[in-house]
């Protein structure tokens, strides 16, 4: 595939971003895009609404596996590009569209110029939520390639083009999601005493939460509690009975995850008392870290240099990716690649450069073809 044809893809699949688990059109999309390379040495198994895309080798004495997600977010584009999502509520605000068009470009090459390697192209759902690798890594679909290395890709805005960036060990942080309902009693506004305020008191509890990060995790490891909407009351004048917010706890260490949920069950129980409610819990989906392989990056930083492709050394970052759980039982890595925008990941306004995307593919190819 040309520049010109990749860049098409990635229009394409930018105009049709789906949810986790709803990702129809786009398996569509995907499905049609690898049927029309007609090649015979591909095998296509459907999973969900991902895919698998089995490329044999030449002579294979193993298996290694490139995964792409392929979900969008809840969030409304506001770009202004033509080729802007015809899916009002949802963007692909996380580069998951160039991941995709990367991983057709990486396919079409290894397909029609194969390697001794077997390849398995994976396409997974649910990136953002509530999580495609773990059911991926239980379905018996999957188990049947029993892969030897695994590796992905991801995005990264604040790089130029041109360029890629890993790191040995943790690049990306442990992850919970946060869901709190409060619940106490509503009534006019003209008689707090007679109410139990649950906008006051979900107002308080999320200033309090901070304490968690700065009181209760060693200054010197790292975490994160984020409260990313919150939602209450009905109208000016009447005291909201209920509130809840939704949000994320991120770490370095999984010990320190469990240390801030103990302490976040700690201050749900003084609340409850202190201010006469009822609060429950809800975790949600939670990542394990993503934890590159030291072999497999330290390879990687030679491929790159060979293929006149800048590396630079990543610091670890709190964001979250489930690939972390095929890490945990392959050895493998993740990297960030450049692509130059204004504006970061989950911003309605995200604009990756497209010249990254040839980039991508040549990063992907090149570690498919030489990794040892
Ligand atoms: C790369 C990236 O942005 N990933 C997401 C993963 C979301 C995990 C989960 N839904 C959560 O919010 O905890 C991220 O937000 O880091």
């Amino acid at each position: 595939m040309n520049k010109e044809e990749l860049i098409k893809i990635r229009r394409d699949l930018h105009q049709i971003p789906e949810l986790g688990f709803r990702e129809f059109k786009t398996q569509e999309y995907l499905l049609a895009t690898i049927m029309q390379m007609n090649r015979t040495n591909i095998h296509i198994t459907k999973w969900e609404t991902g895919l698998f895309v089995f490329v044999k080798g030449l002579n294979p004495k193993r298996t290694i596996a490139y995964r792409t997600d392929i979900d969008g977010l809840p969030i409304v584009e506001e770009t202004g590009l033509p080729f802007g999502s015809v899916h009002r509520e949802n963007m692909h605000a996380c580069g998951h569209d160039l991941h995709m068009t990367i991983a057709l470009g990486a396919l079409d090459e290894i397909s029609s110029n194969p390697i001794n390697d077997n390849v398995l192209f994976i396409f997974q759902p649910a990136e953002e939520g509530p999580g495609g690798a773990e059911p991926i890594l239980k379905s018996d679909t999957f188990k049947q390639w029993e892969i030897d290395k695994i590796f992905a890709l991801h995005i990264a805005p604040e790089l130029p083009v041109g360029t890629v960036s890993s790191r040995e060990g943790i690049l990306f942080a442990n992850t919970s999601e946060l869901f709190i309902d409060f619940k106490g009693k509503g009534g006019h506004a003209a008689y707090p005493h007679l109410t139990r305020d649950m906008i006051v008191t979900a107002s308080t509890f999320v200033t309090q939460l901070q304490h968690i990060i700065s009181r209760k995790v060693d200054p010197l490891d790292s975490g994160v509690i984020t409260i990313g909407k919150m939602t209450a009351g009905t109208v000016q004048n009447i005291i909201a009975e209920k509130a809840r917010l939704e949000g994320t706890i991120r770490t370095l260490q999984p010990e320190t995850m469990s240390i801030i949920k103990t302490e976040l069950e700690n201050m749900i129980a003084g609340f409850q008392i202190a201010y006469d409610c009822e609060i429950t819990t809800d975790y949600g989906s939670m990542y394990y870290q993503v934890y590159n392989h030291g072999q497999c990056v330290s390879e990687f930083r030679e491929i790159m240099k060979d293929a006149g492709i800048h590396y630079t050394e990543a610091n670890s970052a709190m964001t979250g990716e489930d690939f972390g759980y095929f890490l945990k039982d392959t050895p493998g890595f993740m990297f960030w690649l450049g692509v130059e925008s204004d504006y970061g990941l989950h911003h309605s306004k995200l604009n990756p450069n497209e010249d990254a995307i040839i980039v991508g593919v040549k990063a992907v190819t090149d570690t498919l073809r030489k990794m040892k």
